[in-house]
């Protein structure tokens, strides 16, 4: 996919839901899926990554169906989940397949996972290695990547995990495990990650003690799961609109739980402020109307690394920010960009520098000074966060810019380009399909 920007700051202006956070999404079906009944959910993301969860629930026999305002999953309880007659292809999502590794490792059948180009580089050790010592039988591709081959062990044993790194990926999969396992499964981070698996756990009936501990052999019990639109995605128009002057935007019913807010620190800490509209609970989370004006005279920071965990998915759009600000901002701590979808850090520097900015790159973060934004053809690679912050980056660029590899956008957030337009935005879309980009 290939998009075309001349937006030459024109502010933007106007009220918008963002799509539903994908991250509760993936959870609440999976959750779902293995709960007896029938569940509700409203609010689902309909976007590539949920799609290939949804499908991989119904592989594995439960129904998944929309309706009404819906989607209605009926599970098949813990115990009954059939064998799969095919891989299951969770695309471009790690979270999809992390997750789900952490189910099939406990169950009495063979699967396998696979994914695309980008999701066949990224690392699985992480969770391989876990889910071993929990007695499961896992082969990977040479370097420890998907396909995943699993064997399936109903026996596994509870364990105490610390992993080296903060991730809800890596905890979300040993939790899951953990609900077969005999005993206690516990995972102890070195900071806390996001936190929606422990928070819908005990929706489903499933209690999840302190620190961060599950008990095995447990039933989980169908229930209704609202999922609150993804502060992720409405990242992309509070980071547009502190950058654009004239501008004035409301987002509708962001999800704002303490492990996912760090963007509204960093806004603030740069000097756009974001002010707090009907602030509600929504299901096992907190949501809140937020409202963002342009903010003149935006500063670079240094943003504290034990930030980093809270807004590890906004980093591509806190650079694009940072290109426009007075001074320089650095990012360190952050090496867990270099394995997402892309390696976000080179991605992101190589087209600020075709933009004009002066860049720094680090093994583990990035040192962006601010100033004139110039336009020039960017490479997305593939990488929807990076590609949405470049289309943001561009509405400010002096002239048009053009945003290869765009196409997998749509993993995350599929109107992304009709709200940006309907907040008077600029985009046009050159090309629809995959443009070898990634
Ligand atoms: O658990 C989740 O839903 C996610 C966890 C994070 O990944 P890590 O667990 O690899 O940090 C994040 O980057 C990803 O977009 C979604
Ligand atoms: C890293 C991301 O997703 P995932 O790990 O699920 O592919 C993301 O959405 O930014």
């Amino acid at each position: 996919m290939k998009l075309r920007i001349d937006g030459r700051g024109a502010p933007l202006h106007g009220c918008l839901t963002p799509p539903g956070d994908k991250s509760i999404s993936h959870r609440a079906l999976i959750l779902a899926s293995l709960a007896g009944g029938r569940s509700r959910i409203t609010g689902l993301l309909d976007s590539a990554d949920v799609r290939a969860t949804a499908e991989a629930c119904r592989q594995l026999g439960a129904t998944v169906r929309a309706e009404d305002d819906s989607v209605w999953v009926e599970g098949t309880g813990t115990a009954g989940l059939k064998p799969p007659s095919a891989p299951l292809d969770m695309g471009n999502s790690g979270t999809a397949l992390r997750l789900l590794a952490g189910v099939l490792a406990a169950q009495p059948f063979a699967s396998e996972l696979i994914g695309d180009a980008s999701l066949s580089r990224r690392p699985m050790r992480r969770i391989v290695e876990p889910l071993s010592r929990m007695g499961a039988h896992i082969e990977t591709a040479e370097g420890g990547t998907a396909p995943l081959r699993i064997t399936g062990n109903p026996k596994l044993k509870g364990i105490e995990y610390r992993p080296a790194v903060a991730s809800a990926q890596i905890k979300s999969c040993v939790l899951l495990a953990g609900l077969y396992a005999s005993g206690r499964t516990c995972v102890i981070e070195p900071q806390l990650s996001r936190d929606h698996t422990e928070r819908m756990l005990p929706l489903f009936g499933t209690p999840v003690e302190e620190p961060c501990c599950v008990t095995g052999g447990g039933r989980l019990r169908a229930a209704d799961v609202v999922v609150p639109a993804d502060i992720s995605s409405a990242t992309f128009f509070l980071v547009g609109a502190a950058m654009l002057e004239g501008s004035d935007v409301l987002l509708r019913g962001v999800g704002l739980t303490p492990t996912r807010d760090g963007i509204l620190h960093v806004l603030e800490r740069m000097g756009a402020a974001v002010e707090h509209r009907e602030t509600r609970r929504h299901g096992t989370e907190t949501v809140a109307d937020l409202r963002v004006a342009h903010a003149a005279g935006l500063r670079g920071i240094d943003v504290p690394e034990e930030w980093i965990p809270s807004l590890i998915d906004e980093l591509p759009a806190i650079m694009a920010l940072a290109a426009v600000a007075e001074g320089t901002t650095r990012i360190r701590g952050a090496a867990e960009l270099r394995v997402k979808e892309s390696d976000r850090i080179a991605v992101m520097a190589r087209g600020l520098e075709t933009l004009g900015v002066t860049v720094q790159e680090f093994d583990d973060g990035i040192d962006i000074t601010g100033g004139p934004v110039t336009g020039g053809t960017v490479d997305g690679a593939g990488d929807h966060r990076c590609a949405m912050s470049f289309c943001m980056l561009a509405q400010r660029a002096s002239g048009p810019v053009t945003v290869t590899g765009a196409h997998h956008i749509d993993t995350s957030y599929p109107d992304f380009v009709a709200h940006v337009q309907a907040l008077g935005g600029t985009v046009e879309v050159l090309l629809a399909e995959a443009d070898g980009h990634d």
